[in-house]
Order: structure tokens, then C-alpha cells, then sequence
């Protein structure tokens, strides 16, 4: 991809990865991506990040289309991930006097990243770097999605740099959403990028947006298109989609795996348990519903429990899967229990209950377990260790 003027003095430098079908381990990638970079030009030529390792060559040669690099008096970086700031270290080697900023967060993870010393200025909310024929300015973003995350606002423009906020894993070579040819697979793309990267951090989304400020005109990211007929469209749907769905009463999920129906048994007690107390329930058995319908019900209620049989002296893979697909960042202190039936050795509850633990859920000290069948007894204490479970409800 070549530089493109995007306005007088604003270019995009950035590089495409069509066949990229897998970003950052988790996430699918079906179009590829782009690493996108911006520089601007003027008395002060500034780049806006730096793009993957792989393509730092083509990176030089795109800016090199617009300026000499050794033109280049400053980088800022409103993101230190690696897909952004892989080639900094190279930029540093063409261009050692290059003056970075970014936010004291920043520092840290490129110094961690780099392994090396450069010139640097810590930036925080407000500050600006005049540039002869304008001023930048700086907006902290923490969260979006790492601590060291900021927007850069060129007001004289109307553009906002946001770095990965308001991005996409897509890839077309104009880079503008007015060009897109796909738009229907460009949505999809948009709200899946959003659901994997923004999804735990909504309040964070919502701080985000309220700083955006409202006379962009257009929006720079780090990925997929530059925003400008959709830009206001764009931060409705961050709007809608970290707005928390209201919702009465409290939830409980109870997913499980179950061969011979014990372990379900024990899950049907813990739910009439629950549903006494007023605790609307949901069961899933992993192995009747998708791996996403049951995180998503653990991911919304107030209380999880996830009980299993023991199969070969440990969790089946269907469980383990539900509770690597939970959304980490938001079990912190959320009640949580497990349990399940076992024949001789009983691994399995125990083995749920170390992992919620590291999950940091809150839950009692101990699993609850059952040889084979359940007795009428056995039931009863699973009710009460649901009541337990729902007794750590904040
Ligand atoms: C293939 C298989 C392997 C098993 N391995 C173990 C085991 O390693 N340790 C154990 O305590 N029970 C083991 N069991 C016994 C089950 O945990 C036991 O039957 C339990 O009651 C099953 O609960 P469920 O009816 O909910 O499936 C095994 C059962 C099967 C079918």
C-alpha cells in the first residue's frame, strides 16, 4: 500500500496484512487487517504510531513517498501493543534523535518492549506538542484496551487519532469507510473487534467516548478504516453496545457435563435452590449448548456454578473450554461455586473450584462432590451449598 493524503498534511503510512487469519492468538481475523500509521507534515513532521515488525520496510517506504525519514522530529504513540510499536526500535536505529510521546504507561511498556532507552516525553490529559502550523493535543484513555491507551486530536483538522478505539480487523486498500465495498462484512467485522477487544472494559468505553471530542470529523484508528461518514454511527453503536442491559432481580448460571444425569441432578438441585431465593436460573449442559451460549450466561449472572463428573481423573474439555472462554477481567469477586459427581477419585469439582479461584470469582473453601448417584441427602446438601454459593452475593 502506498502513503495516501487523507487531508493536507495527514497521511496514512500504514500497511495491509490481507492473509492474517488469526490476531493476537484469540481473536479470527477473516478479512486480514491493517497496521495503520499516520504522519503529519508541516514545519514539525510527526508519525502517529508505528506498524508490526514484519512490515517496518514498507512502513519507511510509504513515509518515504511523502518526507526523508531523517525528516521526522517526533512519534507519538497512543498505543504501545506490538502490532503498533514493533518496528520502534528499527525507526530508532534509522532515526535516533527521534523524540517519542506517549503516556507514562506508555513509557514503561515500550521501555519493557524495547529493551532499550530513547528520548521521550510523558504526556497526561491536556498537554499539547506544537507543531509550527498546529497544535496536537493529548486525551488519556486508560482501558482502551491497555492502561497506557490515548487519543491525539488535531483540532486544526478535525481528526482524532484513536489508536485501536473505533477500529476493525479489515482490510481495503483505500483506506476510508466510504470506499468499503463490503459494508455488510465491514459491520460484522466492526462489532466483532468491539465485542473482543472493548467488550470487558464498557465503563471504560463510555469514560472513552465522552472524551472523543464532538468536532471530529474524522477518526484515525490503528485498524480498518479511517472514519468519516461513519464516525457518528460508529460511536452510537460503542454507545449502545457498552451500555449495561437493565435487568431485574438477580441471575444464576449453572453449566455442566454430565454422562449419566448424577451431575445434573446435583445441577437441577442447586437450581430449585436458587429459584427459591428468588434467583432466576439458567442450567446449559456444555455438551446440548454452544461454547458461546454458555459463557455468555456466565458472563451475565450474579452467580455461576459449574459442576462436572470426573472423566479420566479430570474435567472434560467441553468445561475447561466454557471457563477459558469466560470473560476474565470482570469475575473478579462475582459468587462462584462447583461441583459434580466422581466413581473413585473425584478430581474434577476440586479442580473447577482452583480455577474459579484463579479467576478470582468469590466462593466458598470448599467444592461439592458426590459419589455416583445422589441420595435424597445428597441433594439436599447440594441446595445448601447453593444457598452458600448465593450467600456471597454483593
Ligand atoms: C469414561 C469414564 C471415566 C471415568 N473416570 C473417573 C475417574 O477418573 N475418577 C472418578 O472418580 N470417576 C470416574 N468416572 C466415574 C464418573 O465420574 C461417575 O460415573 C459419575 O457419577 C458420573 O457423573 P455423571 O452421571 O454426572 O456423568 C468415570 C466415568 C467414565 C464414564
Amino acid at each position: 500500500m502506498s502513503a495516501i493524503a487523507l487531508k493536507e498534511g495527514v497521511w496514512s503510512v500504514g500497511v495491509l496484512n490481507p492473509s492474517l487469519r488469526v490476531f493476537d492468538i484469540v481473536m479470527e481475523s477473516k478479512y486480514g487487517t491493517s497496521y495503520n500509521a499516520y504522519l503529519l507534515t508541516g514545519e514539525k513532521n510527526v508519525l502517529i504510531e508505528t506498524v508490526h515488525t514484519d512490515y517496518f520496510e514498507e512502513y519507511v517506504e510509504n513515509i518515504e513517498q511523502v518526507i526523508p525519514l531523517e525528516r521526522v522530529d517526533y512519534l507519538i504513540m497512543n498505543h504501545n501493543e506490538p502490532d503498533h510499536s514493533g518496528s520502534v526500535s528499527k525507526l530508532l536505529e534509522r532515526c535516533p534523535d527521534l523524540k517519542i510521546f506517549c503516556t507514562a504507561a506508555g513509557k514503561k511498556h515500550l521501555e519493557d518492549i524495547t529493551n532499550r532507552t530513547f528520548p521521550v516525553q510523558v504526556v497526561k490529559a491536556g498537554d499539547t506538542l506544537d507543531l509550527g502550523g498546529k497544535t496536537l493535543e493529548f486525551i488519556p484513555a486508560p482501558m482502551l484496551h491497555w492502561a497506557d491507551s490515548m487519543f491525539t486530536w488535531d483540532p486544526a483538522d478535525k481528526v482524532v487519532f484513536t489508536c485501536d478505539f473505533l477500529g476493525a480487523h479489515f482490510c481495503e486498500p483505500t483506506m476510508l469507510d466510504s470506499k468499503i465495498h463490503d459494508k455488510a462484512a465491514y459491520a460484522g467485522e466492526r462489532h466483532f473487534y468491539y465485542q473482543c477487544i472493548f467488550g470487558p472494559f464498557a465503563s471504560y468505553v463510555q469514560a472513552g467516548l465522552s472524551k472523543l471530542p464532538a468536532e471530529a470529523e474524522m477518526a484515525c484508528t490503528s485498524h480498518g478504516p479511517v472514519l468519516t461518514e461513519t464516525l457518528e454511527e460508529c460511536k452510537a453503536l460503542y454507545r449502545q453496545w457498552s451500555t449495561p442491559v437493565p435487568k431485574e432481580g438477580k441471575t444464576a448460571a449453572i453449566i455442566y457435563a454430565s454422562a449419566y444425569g448424577c451431575t445434573r441432578a446435583l445441577a437441577q438441585a442447586a437450581a430449585e435452590a436458587l429459584e427459591e431465593m428468588g434467583i432466576r436460573t439458567v442450567q446449559h449442559d456444555v455438551t446440548m449448548e454452544s461454547l458461546d451460549a454458555c459463557a455468555a450466561i456466565a458472563n451475565e449472572a450474579d452467580v455461576v456454578l459449574v459442576g462436572s463428573a470426573t472423566i479420566n481423573r479430570d474435567v472434560p474439555k467441553a468445561v475447561w473450554d466454557v471457563l477459558g472462554s469466560i470473560d476474565a477481567i470482570n469475575t473478579k469477586g462475582r459468587a462462584a461455586g462447583a461441583f459434580g459427581a466422581y466413581g473413585w477419585s473425584g478430581e474434577a469439582p476440586g479442580m473447577l473450584q482452583t480455577r474459579l479461584g484463579q479467576l478470582k470469582f468469590a466462593t466458598p473453601a470448599e467444592a461439592f462432590r458426590v459419589l455416583f448417584t445422589p441420595t435424597q441427602s445428597d441433594l439436599d446438601a447440594m441446595k445448601d451449598y447453593a444457598r452458600s454459593v448465593a450467600a456471597l452475593l454483593k
